[in-house]
């Protein structure tokens, strides 16, 4: 699959764009005109520039409000359009795309289009320029692909052909099947863009909440899918608008476009594979030589490279909290009930277990070197995850692009994979046993080869906060490397703003990871992250922690006086809860009952217990924990 992006994804100068492309391994761009007339660099600059860096120069875009218009304006838009493709000849580049007109159209008429359509590539083959015809979502009389495509056909001419663009279709809900049985010859570019499924106007849609494949909730694997089936070849180009990936690294941002390409790619491929299983559809494709499929696959002119499989994590192995000064958080930990089970044998690191919970404190600040005091206070620094295999799920990681972290480790101790999730988290690959246990904790103290007695205790969510700016990537990386599934997302109130707030997991749940957004203008080290640990019975979890000296989040008595008035509780429940500072939630699967512990640094911790087949966190009293803490950290 040829890779190409539009330089309006990006931040930066045009010469910067292109620089970032080429480091992030695309294999071609769209010039974004405006990016072209606000650069210093001349035409033959850029040519020469997208040559030396190994660019292809696939698509000047966009021509606007040329079809369905007076004879008068068509003539303008013909002289326009001229200059644009003597413009093209400096440029070196072959293929403008021609979008559907929304402002100045005046004449519904499917002959008239035909018509000046018609005049438009007459007018291309004099400049050896190809026109693709792309049907904008809000485009006045043509806002629908298929629509933009009989034009095409009915033109019937070499040098026209249409622009399909993932997002016009897919926000309109247009079905995409009718795309694999469109002549390939007449598909000139294919764009794609995911978005949320927003409520809004599909215009403001477009050019805010784009974001790249695996970032939202649109169908694109079976698009793409059509698109393939259809004998497309050439480049698949990602045009995203989204106000804060114009506004974030360019380098990183090119990164996270890549990440989702080579995604995309696999999963296009594997939706070509369960739909002919399945037998869903039939298709216009199949008939090509070549492809990287595997054998006894149908076979398509658009190569499609695949991944190293990996399966969803079976659950969590460890985390890691990381401070210079350990007191606190091996306070609380013991306070919980963690049990210390010692040092590791060559590392400062120290290992807390609970059951099959594990905590690893390490004793070395976030940052070597010169550390701030607030770098060196607790933070979740780490997550071990158990995955079938450790060195595939390592590869993938890396042909995803995440960078690798090396854990430095001696002989006769276990190495493990890692590599650096967005947010600067390392995440590593581990191994873990069918009861439970994990080899590695024999490196610690005296050796501990079984759980450790007490309560038993899993670790039932981590919650990381993200920055703003790398939200989205973090959704496609714990997607595309991980296998987790992301969940509709939800908008929690805090004092601080609305909080976004993203559940990543696994189909069984074993692993459930909630990403939040950070509120805006808080450093990294002011966020607060927590790790939750499920219990069977937290009432006399809370006792015993309680009688441990614990300090919990204090929680107000309205909240429990709403709680009593939303669900009639049983008094002596109620006063047992308020008592002991739980949180109450129910649904019609279940019940939830969960308790904070103060934060250490920017870390706390939860205990939870699920009753029945509640599957949620207790969202309605997020609220309250963050007007809480919001407090505290006023007073502190
Ligand atoms: O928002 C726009 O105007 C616009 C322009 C060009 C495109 O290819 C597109 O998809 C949208
Ligand atoms: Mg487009």
């Amino acid at each position: 699959m040829r890779t190409g992006i539009a330089t309006v994804c990006l931040s930066g100068t045009l010469k910067e764009k292109m620089q970032a492309c080429a480091i992030a391994g695309f294999d071609g761009i769209e010039i974004f005109e405006q990016d072209l007339v606000t650069s210093p660099l001349t035409p033959e600059d850029v040519r020469k520039m997208a040559a030396d860096l190994g660019l292809t120069l696939d698509l000047y875009q966009p021509f606007r409000d040329f079809d369905s218009v007076s004879e008068d304006l068509l003539a303008a838009n013909l002289r326009r359009a001229e200059a644009k493709f003597k413009l093209m000849a400096r440029l070196g580049m072959d293929t403008i795309l021609v979008c559907s007109n929304v402002a100045s159209a005046s004449i519904d008429s499917d002959d008239l289009r035909v018509e000046q359509l018609g005049k438009l590539a007459a007018l291309a083959v004099d400049h050896g320029v190809k026109v693709a015809y792309e049907a904008l979502a809000w485009g006045k009389y043509v806002n629908d692909y298929e629509h933009a495509h009989k034009l095409v056909e009915a033109v019937d001419h070499p040098n026209l052909g249409t622009c399909l663009d993932s997002f016009h279709i897919l926000s309109r809900n247009w079905d995409t099947t009718p795309i694999q049985a469109f002549n390939p010859e007449k598909i000139f570019f294919v764009q794609v863009a995911d978005a949320p499924k927003l409520s809004m106007d599909v215009l403001s849609w477009s050019r805010h909440y784009r974001v790249f494949p695996g970032e939202g909730q649109f169908e694109l694997a079976k698009f793409m899918g059509h698109v393939v089936r259809a004998g497309y070849t050439g480049p698949v180009s990602l045009e995203i608008f989204n106000d804060v990936f114009r506004q974030s690294d360019v380098e990183r941002t090119a990164v996270d476009a890549m990440r989702s390409l080579i995604w995309l790619e696999e999963q296009s491929a594997k939706w070509l594979e369960a739909a002919s299983d399945s037998g869903v559809g039939g298709g216009a494709g199949g008939t090509a030589t070549g492809g990287t499929q595997a054998p006894g696959r149908r076979r398509y002119p658009m190569e499609l490279a695949t991944l190293p499989q990996v399966t969803e994590p079976a659950g969590y192995n460890f985390a890691e909290v990381r401070a210079a000064d350990t007191k606190g958080l091996e306070t609380v930990l013991g306070q919980l009930g963690f049990e210390f089970n010692g040092r590791h044998r060559t590392k400062a690191v120290q290992l807390w277990s609970m059951g099959h919970a594990r905590v690893i404190v390490n004793e070395t600040a976030h940052l070597e070197g010169d550390t701030s005091a607030e770098d060196a206070s607790p933070a979740i620094a780490a997550l071990g995850f158990d995955v079938d295999s450790p060195v595939i799920a390592s590869a993938r990681a890396q042909q995803l692009k995440a960078p690798a972290v090396p854990r430095k480790s001696q002989a006769n101790e276990e190495v493990f994979q890692g590599f650096a999730a967005p947010d600067s988290t390392e995440v590593f690959l581990c191994q873990g046993t069918s009861d439970g246990t994990a080899a590695w904790t024999r490196e610690f103290g005296e050796g501990l080869e079984k759980p450790a007695a007490g309560p038993s205790a899993v670790i039932d969510h981590v919650n990381l906060a993200q920055p703003w700016q790398h939200f989205d990537e973090a959704v496609l990386f714990y997607t595309s490397a991980l296998a987790l599934e992301p969940q509709p997302f939800a908008e929690v109130p805090s004092p601080t703003g609305l909080i976004r707030s993203q559940v990543m997991a696994t189909g069984d749940r074993a692993v459930r990871l909630v990403l939040n957004l950070a509120p805006l203008n808080q450093q990294r080290k002011t966020y607060q992250e927590h790790i939750a640990f499920a219990v069977d019975d937290l009432v006399a979890t809370a006792r015993d922690c309680k009688a441990r000296g614990l300090e919990f989040l204090q929680i107000p008595a309205n909240y429990y006086e709403d709680l009593d008035a939303r669900f009639g509780l049983a008094p002596d429940f109620l006063a047992t809860l308020k008592d002991l500072n739980l949180l109450y939630d129910r649904d019609a699967d279940g019940e939830f009952l969960h308790f904070y512990t103060a934060t250490v640094g920017s870390v706390f911790f939860e205990m939870v217990e699920r009753r029945g087949a509640y599957d949620g966190y207790g969202a309605p009293n997020a609220p309250v924990r963050h007007a809480v803490q919001y407090d505290h950290l006023q007073h502190r």
